[in-house]
């Protein structure tokens, strides 16, 4: 049910939007879509029901995030991005900390939530991060800066990654904090000019002594890498099931083309050579659905997911690009122009195989887990 509710907003709403979206990096339609999706119950997939969430499965969320994809990338993205933060307070926070961030974040009061992880000298290297949370009586300050935030323009509530024993061993002194997008000393930096999902904000997040109060830490003092880490896993099912649709909905814009365009007197669709082309594409994205509902299913059980959930990313993404890449050679001309959505399906989906963990840090996982 949610499969198809997910399918049949995309069709009717998503889709016929995603060509404005991207063309005017449309924040006002954007916003809309999320409003209605937190209506239908997208904002807090996995959520409890007593915190205003749907309390559907991992398997549902991957479902429903391959048919937003299909729509708008620049959708599916904020929906993937608040449901892994609204995860994150679910899984650690205290019962305040729960109650005042999960039914605004499931209701869409706050259209949206932040992941505040990444720095521009700690990506793919998170526990290198140089923001610091100094205790200061009561309270901690905040002081730092956070780059590639989705989100952070529209979001209600921040969850903060920050140092808080430099003394520590890497990775070992870094805690989480809940930072609401009102608190004095959090700025927003300007949206980066991207390449693709362009209605989804991408912003730098600066910490000038934000002071939050001590009860705004959420977990486990120092536990707070291990959190983020864990975490992530859980988001990367979110942003490969999102491929998966980018990819589907590029394939099956090639697959009509090629059936109508007449060339050499033939439908191109006759031609073996793009058959094989849509046959291997197809497959590897098939592939790629099998191995996300893996990741998921595990995940649902409460087994351990890290190496299949990057698997199943490394899959969806990279195979993903490779669709789209294809789809847009069968549509010639057609495919390069805007009059086609080949070349924003093209665009859209380049950055999946680079956030959320690039594809050489999933092969990285990954070779842990057969290795060591
Ligand atoms: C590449 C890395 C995986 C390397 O990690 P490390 O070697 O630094 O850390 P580990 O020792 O592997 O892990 C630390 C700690 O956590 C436990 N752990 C790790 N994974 C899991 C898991 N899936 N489930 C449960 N626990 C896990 C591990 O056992 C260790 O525990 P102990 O300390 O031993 O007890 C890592 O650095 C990595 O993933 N890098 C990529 C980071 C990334 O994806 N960055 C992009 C973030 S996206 C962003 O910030 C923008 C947000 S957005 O808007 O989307």
């Amino acid at each position: 049910m949610i499969q198809e509710t997910a399918r049949q907003f995309s069709q009717s709403v998503l889709a016929p939007r995603a060509a404005q979206l991207d063309r005017e990096a449309h924040r006002a339609l954007l916003t809309d879509n999320l409003r209605q999706l937190a209506e239908l119950g997208f904002m807090g997939l996995t959520i409890d029901e007593q915190y205003g969430g749907t309390h559907a499965d991992a398997v549902a969320f991957s479902l429903a995030l391959t048919e937003l994809g299909r729509g708008c990338a620049s959708t599916a993205v904020t929906v993937s991005v608040t449901n892994m933060v609204a995860e994150v307070i679910q899984a650690v926070g205290s019962e305040a900390q729960k109650q005042q961030c999960l039914p605004p974040l499931c209701s869409g009061e706050w259209l949206a939530g932040s992941f505040c992880l990444s720095e521009s000298g700690a990506g793919s290297d998170p526990a290198s991060m140089t923001t610091r949370a100094d205790r200061d009586g009561d309270h901690w300050v905040l002081n730092g800066c956070k780059q590639w935030i989705t989100s952070a323009e529209y979001a209600g509530i921040f969850v903060v990654w920050a140092v808080t024993d430099p003394q520590a061993d890497k990775g070992k002194g870094i805690s989480c904090f809940l930072v609401p997008a009102d608190t004095p000393g959090l700025i927003i930096g300007p949206a980066e000019d991207k390449m693709g999902q362009k209605a989804s904000a991408t912003n730098e997040v600066r910490f000038e002594h934000c002071r939050i109060p001590a009860d705004a830490l959420l977990g486990p003092i120092h536990q707070g890498y291990k959190i983020a880490v864990t975490e992530l896993a859980g988001g990367r099912i979110g942003i490969g099931s999102m491929a998966l649709g980018i990819a589907l909905a590029a394939l099956d814009t090639a697959r009509d083309y090629v059936k109508e365009r007449v060339q050499f007197g033939r439908p191109l669709a006759d031609k073996q050579g793009l058959q094989w082309m849509l046959a291997e594409r197809y497959t590897e994205m098939e592939a790629a659905r099998l191995l996300l509902l893996q990741a998921a299913t595990l995940k649902a059980a409460g087994r351990p997911f890290g190496c299949e959930a990057s698997m199943a990313k490394w899959m969806a993404t990279e195979k993903g690009n490779r669709a789209c890449y294809d789809a847009l050679q069968l549509m010639g001309g057609n495919g390069y122009v805007r009059d086609f959505p080949l070349e924003r399906y093209a665009r859209d989906i380049r950055v999946t195989s680079i956030y959320e963990g690039t594809s050489e840090i999933q092969k990285l996982i990954i070779a842990r887990h057969l290795l060591y």
